[in-house]
């Protein structure tokens, strides 16, 4: 149909004729009026409704883009800042208007690690180089640090954020595995659990850090779900991190397992924690915490809403928060983390961990009757990494917390080759003597103790007990087989290997404290019953047990700085009043004098515990008065632990630097009146002794001889000893004080037994060990503990 003969067939309705003619009359008035109130609308709104940012990222050449630009060669990362995708909620993102560079404050990472079977120590290793290649362009970023929990001083990192570099703010990455056997990581928990519930300290002591991130990691082949243990002690670190840095917790707990999935969760939580820290660079801080985290009686249940869903990062209120975590954009960011997330929806992940959320309450609200029972462990279970570590290093583990190990010096007498100080000063036959300890656990962490780091220690006994007898027939045991196994060594003298099936002394020390064990009366009762000896080296650190301690042959304490500072950094003690316990030690000691013979055992690490502190030592010696001052030279062991603890060979004094020290320690000794003198000397083990006038014998035979001619007697009359304690009187050291020191064991003659044949290592003839460091120490027999 044409169009014209469409227009006349078609009519326009006379209602919209009427409109149209209405229109044009009013059309002016409509339009004001509309204009009019939309514009009142319009204002209402912008009133009321905040806009929505529609972006985070600085406009593009806006000067904070730029600055930030200048100072991250990340920028490319800068507008995909990806910490929303996976934090549940994510950060919450200032707005640009917020957004402050810092200026001059640097940011310094820690990471820390504890290891047991160096999985988690390897890892950390790598994890730190990849962190420390991404953010080393960034000026910002000072260069990371990587820390073995087992080595540092918790007090220095863990109560207080470190203080000691200016314009620098501190954030933590912890990598831990799991262990449901006690290790370190129990006293890492207990530390940060008390530092929380310290009345003396702020209970978030810890919120000058930036922020911190845990990573976990565990086994799911024994420990399937979180309710069975999965990463159970990584779970517990974040907890109380989170308490103590105030709701600080930077990215979310990372998990995984190094047979599976670790690699990948690793790298997710590595990127997610490198997100962070970008932004903390670009804005200062983290944006807000997680709600509820830091607070003294929070619980899970604070975490969750009612749907049991995660709290975001960046909600404030409960209604809002709700409908956020029903998103499932959420919970798979949730997911997308990985650490075993994805193993589980978020709300099992909240719920999973019932019987920590009672534990992380008890201090307030929540009745102690529904805490879990708490199960005693053993020491050093058998399935235990310290156990086969301690096994492989030769020791034989008795029970659960003693064991025995025969020493090098044993070996050594049994073919005639040299015994060790021990016999040159007090006449103990190395061959047959037992070196034991019925506590493998201490409460220090010595920078040149031999236990690798991985042994338990606490400063209360908190293990199961095994009876004295069970160790005694057990050490016995165990030595006799070490013995018996150098039957067929060659150069083993017949005469002296018959000998060493008769244990006449034993040596309380190896590793561990002796005196920390409950039944250590009953232990040495038992040595003295079967005429045995016993020398007994306790840590200065326990003053009740050591005063009730019975009478033993020789008691040393270990004296291993002059003053407070150097003792901290040298024992690495776990008590904090380790201080005032060394001084109750050492007043206890002063009035053993009259009962034991007492000893002061002073071990030198160069660079630690010698320069001008001879003096300081001498005020100790006027304290405790004790009969013997052993001065030693650190033995390096050549581990990973002592590496850890950051000794190397340089921290080994030449044996004429022992013998220096000595000198200005005898002169200091002899200004303060008190009567000591050089006695002896053991230059094939860096040792020297100091003996008291009472074990110096003048010409009426009695000690207590000042003159320089009289003769020190510095060896022991067992069996008098043994008379003594059966007869039941008190008696004094001087009552079974021995013969005259051998004169090739006094000092100035080196202290070999001339009988004994001296071999050097490897068959060569090397300089004599008086003159090098490099005889003593470093071999792999060569240790350093208590012993
Ligand atoms: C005796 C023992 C107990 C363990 N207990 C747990 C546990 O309770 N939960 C867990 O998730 N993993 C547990 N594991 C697994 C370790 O945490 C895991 O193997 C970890 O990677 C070891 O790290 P490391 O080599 O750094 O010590 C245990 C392993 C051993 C040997
Ligand atoms: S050297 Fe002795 S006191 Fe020190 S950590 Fe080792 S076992 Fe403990």
């Amino acid at each position: 149909m044409a169009l014209a003969d469409w227009t006349l067939t078609w009519a326009w309705p006379w209602e919209l004729i009427d409109i149209v003619a209405l229109w044009h009359e009013y059309r002016t008035p409509i339009l004001i009026s509309t204009l009019t109130a939309l514009i009142i609308i319009r204002t209402i709104l912008h009133i009321r409704v905040p806009r929505e940012k529609l972006s985070t990222s600085p406009l593009e050449g806006s000067p904070i883009l730029r600055s930030v630009k200048e100072k991250l060669p990340l920028d490319e990362k800068i507008p995909t800042i990806k910490a929303a995708r996976r934090i549940v909620g994510g950060l919450k993102k200032k707005s640009i208007e917020e957004v402050v560079v810092v200026g001059d404050q640097k940011i310094q990472l820690l990471v820390f690690f504890s290891s047991l079977t160096t999985t988690t120590e390897k890892t950390a290793k790598v994890f730190t180089d990849q962190i420390t290649n991404n953010l080393a362009a960034h000026s910002t970023f000072l260069e990371p640090q990587i820390f073995d929990l087992s080595y540092i001083d918790y007090d220095e990192y863990f109560i207080t954020a470190p203080q000691n570099e200016p314009n620098t703010s501190y954030f933590y990455l912890i990598l831990i595995p799991t262990y449901n056997i006690d290790t370190i990581l129990d006293n890492f928990l207990e530390h940060l659990q008390e530092t929380h519930n310290d009345f003396r300290i702020d209970t978030a002591s810890l919120s000058s850090l930036l922020g911190y991130s845990v990573f976990g990691f565990g086994d799911r082949e024994g420990w399937p779900t979180e309710d069975e243990g999965f990463c159970s002690q990584a779970r517990q670190v974040d907890k109380w991190m989170a308490k103590l840095t105030g709701r600080k917790r930077a990215f979310p707990l990372g998990m995984g397992d190094p047979k599976t999935d670790a690699t990948q969760h690793l790298a997710e939580w590595k990127e997610g924690v490198e997100d962070v820290l970008v932004h903390i660079a670009q804005t200062g801080s983290l944006g807000e915490g997680v709600v509820g985290s830091g607070d003294a009686v929070e619980s899970d249940i604070e975490d969750e809403d009612e749907d049991g869903g995660e709290v975001p990062f960046d909600e404030q209120n409960a209604a809002t928060r709700k409908a956020k975590v029903k998103k499932s954009a959420g919970l798979n960011d949730l997911e997308d983390i990985g650490g075993g997330l994805d193993a589980k929806p978020a709300e099992e992940l909240v719920n999973s961990d019932k019987p920590l959320e009672v534990d992380f309450t008890t201090y307030t609200k929540k009745p102690k009757a529904t805490a879990p029972a708490t199960v005693i462990k053993e020491m050093v279970p058998k399935e235990s990494p310290t156990w086969k570590s301690l096994t492989k290093q030769g020791y034989s583990i008795v029970g659960s917390h003693s064991g025995v190990k025969i020493c090098r010096w044993t070996k050594s007498a049994l073919r005639g080759r040299g015994s060790c100080y021990k016999y040159s000063f007090y006449g103990i036959a190395s061959h047959q003597c037992m070196e034991t300890t019925p506590s493998l656990s201490c409460s220090n962490k010595c920078v040149f103790c031999w236990r690798h780091g991985t042994n338990p220690v606490g400063t209360t006994w908190r293990w199961k007990v095994d009876p004295p007898e069970m160790i005694f027939d057990g050490v016995k045991a165990g030595h006799y087989k070490k013995i018996k196994m150098m039957r067929g060594v060659p150069g083993v003298r017949a005469e002296r290997f018959a000998e060493a099936m008769r244990i006449r002394h034993c040596a309380l020390s190896l590793v561990g404290e002796p005196i920390f064990y409950p039944h250590i009366n009953e232990f040495t009762a038992m040595l003295h019953k079967e005429h045995i000896s016993s020398f007994l080296v306790c840590n200065a650190q326990h003053p009740d047990q050591l005063a009730a301690l019975q009478p033993v042959t020789q008691l040393y304490v270990s004296i291993d700085a002059s003053n407070r500072e150097s003792l901290r950094k040298i024992d690495r003690p776990l008590h904090r009043d380790f201080w005032e316990r060394f001084q109750r030690c050492l007043d206890i000691l002063r009035e053993k004098r009259f009962q034991h013979r007492t000893v002061f055992r002073l071990t030198l690490v160069k660079g630690f515990n010698i320069e001008d502190e001879a003096e300081g030592y001498a005020d100790l010696v006027e304290k405790g008065l004790p009969c013997f001052v052993e001065v030693k030279g650190v033995t390096y062991c050549g581990t990973s632990s002592s590496a850890g603890a950051g000794l190397t060979m340089q921290n080994v004094p030449f044996y004429e630097e022992v013998c220096a020290f000595v000198l200005a320690l005898n002169e200091a000794l002899a200004r303060r009146g008190l009567n000591y003198g050089i006695a002896a000397e053991h230059a094939h083990s860096c040792c020297i002794l100091l003996a008291s006038n009472r074990f110096r014998v003048g010409p009426n035979g009695k000690g207590g001889y000042e003159g320089e001619d009289g003769k020190w007697h510095t060896r022991i009359h067992y069996e008098n000893f043994f008379k003594c304690l059966e007869s039941g009187q008190p008696f004094t050291p001087e009552d079974y004080m021995g013969s005259e020191t051998p004169q090739w064991a006094t000092w100035g003659n080196g202290g070999f037994d001339p009988r004994d044949e001296r071999v050097y290592r490897k068959g060569k003839k090397r300089k004599a060990l008086t003159d090098t460091q490099g005889e003593i120490m470093g071999t792999e027999e060569a240790e350093s503990g208590c012993g």
